[in-house]
C-alpha cells in the first residue's frame, strides 16, 4: 500500500530506536523530522516546555486533543506517575493506527488510551463513557479552529477542575486567533505565554498555559 509521511516516521522508529524506551523514540522522531521529513510533531524545544509543565503538575487525568504520530503523547506518557493516565483522541484512522504502534515501540500503552473520533462528540462521552471525573492536564494541538469550541465543551460538560491546566500548541503558527482572544480575556482562566519556535524551524511559534479558576 501507499507510503505516506507518517508510515514512514513510524519505520524510523522501528529502525533507530529502542523498544521500550520513550527517549530513544522521541529522538528518532526528532531526527526523522529534521534529516529526512518535516513532520507537524510539538517538537524538541516546544516540547521540553512540554516536559516541564507535566513535570510540574503530575497530573492524574490528561487529554490530548490531535494525537497524529503519537510524539507528544509519548513526551506526556513517560512522565506521568504510576496508575496516572491520558486520554489521547485521533479521528483519522490511519493517523490513529501509526499512533498505536509508536506509543507501544515507546512502552507507554499502559499509560495511553488512544480514541479513535472526533473530539466533539468524544468529549461528551467522556463521564460516562470514559469514567472520567474532571481533567487535570488538557494538550490541544489538533485543528487549530477547534479549540476554542472545545474549550467551551469541555467546560460546559464539567470537565475541568479548578487549576486545571490548558496548554495550546501553534498559537502564532498556525495560529489560534479566537482561542488566544477568548481564554487572555476570560476572568476564569489565568494564562501565560511560553515563547518558542516552530518545531524543528526558526519560525516563530509558542504555547499558551492557562490555569482554569473555576
Ligand atoms: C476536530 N476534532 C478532532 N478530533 C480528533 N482528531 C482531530 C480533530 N481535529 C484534528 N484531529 C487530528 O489532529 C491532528 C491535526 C493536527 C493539526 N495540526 C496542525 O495543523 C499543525 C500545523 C503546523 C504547521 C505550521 C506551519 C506550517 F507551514 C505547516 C503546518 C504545525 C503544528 O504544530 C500543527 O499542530 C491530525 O492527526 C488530525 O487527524
Ligand atoms: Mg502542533
Amino acid at each position: 500500500t501507499r507510503s505516506t509521511r507518517p508510515k514512514r516516521l513510524l519505520r524510523a522508529v522501528q529502525k533507530n530506536a529502542t523498544r521500550g524506551d520513550p527517549l530513544s523514540v522521541i529522538s528518532a522522531i526528532d531526527h526523522f523530522c529534521r534529516h529526512s521529513e518535516w513532520a507537524m510533531n510539538v517538537g524538541d524545544e516546544k516540547g521540553s516546555i512540554l516536559d516541564s509543565v507535566v513535570s510540574e503538575l503530575n497530573p492524574n487525568t490528561s487529554l490530548e486533543l490531535g494525537t497524529y504520530c503519537g510524539y507528544s503523547t509519548v513526551r506526556i506518557a513517560r512522565l506521568l506517575p504510576p496508575g496516572a493516565r491520558l486520554i489521547t483522541l485521533e479521528f483519522n484512522p490511519d493517523y490513529a493506527a501509526v499512533a498505536r504502534q509508536v506509543i507501544s515501540w515507546a512502552g507507554v500503552q499502559d499509560k495511553v488510551e488512544l480514541v479513535e473520533g472526533p473530539s466533539g462528540d468524544l468529549i461528551p462521552q467522556m463521564k460516562e463513557r470514559f469514567g472520567v471525573e474532571t481533567f487535570d492536564f488538557v494538550f490541544l494541538d489538533h485543528w487549530k479552529d477547534r479549540y476554542l469550541p472545545d474549550t467551551n465543551l469541555l467546560e460546559e460538560c464539567g470537565l475541568l477542575r479548578k487549576g486545571a491546566v490548558l496548554l495550546a500548541d501553534n498559537v502564532i503558527c498556525p495560529g489560534t486567533p479566537e482561542y488566544l482572544a477568548y481564554i487572555r480575556n476570560s476572568p476564569r482562566y489565568e494564562s501565560r505565554y511560553f515563547q518558542s519556535h516552530l518545531e524543528y524551524t526558526k519560525v516563530e511559534d509558542g504555547l499558551e498555559k492557562s490555569v482554569f479558576l473555576g
